[in-house]
């Protein structure tokens, strides 16, 4: 695995960092969760763009963007944008998909986007373009929010994602079984060691909350946890993340 510098912090070396959601439908709430976030112990936030209110106001989203960026200072800010079809908020088509990321990209200082997989390659290929040429980072996503697949679909998905040369690839799956659960942590593993990016899985709910926090023995690099609001089943405080992470890596 080759570490990949997300404003300084390095994700694929050391304990996994820490992400937390912010999650707010207007622009107060979305400011007032990013004082949560910097008071926190988490490395890095993700601003869910896909819960805020109003997605056709694209000045007030710069402006939320840019004030949110200021007040994380040192934390780096990843925009996610997830679909409905993905276990988003928002059905978002692909045209303004492009148009509100290329925004974003060329108006914010935003640290990296969240890219679904399973968007028009065209798409995809052109946000990659972007960002490389502003010098933002690009997480290839994908997300099972029905079941988890076997292991060798799952290491054939983080496959196809890391071809298309973003700089992180990441899978969130639903497990029914223990099976599913260790399945995931298999790939992931194996994955680990067939590509060079970094690596980011989890599976979601109660059921996986041990990949959670066990990032650091099958190599996904970044954990999501919250301070207030959950935006995917299974997330833990960032608080509780934090000690079993220095737990393990004692
Ligand atoms: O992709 C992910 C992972 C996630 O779904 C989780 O399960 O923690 C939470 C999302 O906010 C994030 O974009």
């Amino acid at each position: 695995m080759t570490p990949v510098s997300f404003k300084g912090l390095s994700l694929g070396s050391g304990i996994p960092k820490i992400c937390v959601p912010i999650t707010g439908a207007d622009s107060n709430t979305v400011i007032g969760q990013a004082g949560e976030a910097v008071s926190s112990a988490a490395d890095l936030a993700e601003w869910r763009l896909d819960y805020f209110n109003d997605l056709e106001d694209t000045a007030s989203i710069i402006s939320t963007a840019n004030r949110l960026i200021e007040i994380l200072g040192d934390l780096p800010l990843i925009i996610t944008l997830r679909d409905r079809a993905e276990g988003g908020k928002r059905q978002i088509a692909d045209a303004d998909y492009l148009n509100l990321y290329t925004q974003l990209v060329a108006r914010t200082e935003v640290t990296a986007i969240d890219v679904e997989w399973q968007r028009d390659p065209t798409i995809t290929a052109q946000l990659i373009t972007l960002t490389r040429a502003h010098q933002v980072r690009t997480i290839i996503s994908h997300h099972e929010f029905e079941h988890t697949p076997t292991k060798a679909v799952m290491v054939d998905q983080l496959t196809k994602m890391a071809q298309l040369n973003g700089d992180v690839v990441k899978l969130a799956v639903m497990p029914a079984s223990n099976e599913d659960v260790l399945n995931l942590m298999v790939s992931t593993h194996e994955a680990s060691q067939q590509f060079s990016q970094p690596i980011i899985t989890m599976a979601m709910g109660s059921l996986g909350a041990v990949t959670r926090v066990a990032g650091q023995t099958f190599n996904s690099v970044m954990t999501f946890a919250t301070t207030s609001n959950l935006s995917a089943p299974g997330q833990l405080t960032v608080d509780q993340t934090r000690q079993i992470l220095k737990i393990i890596a004692q």
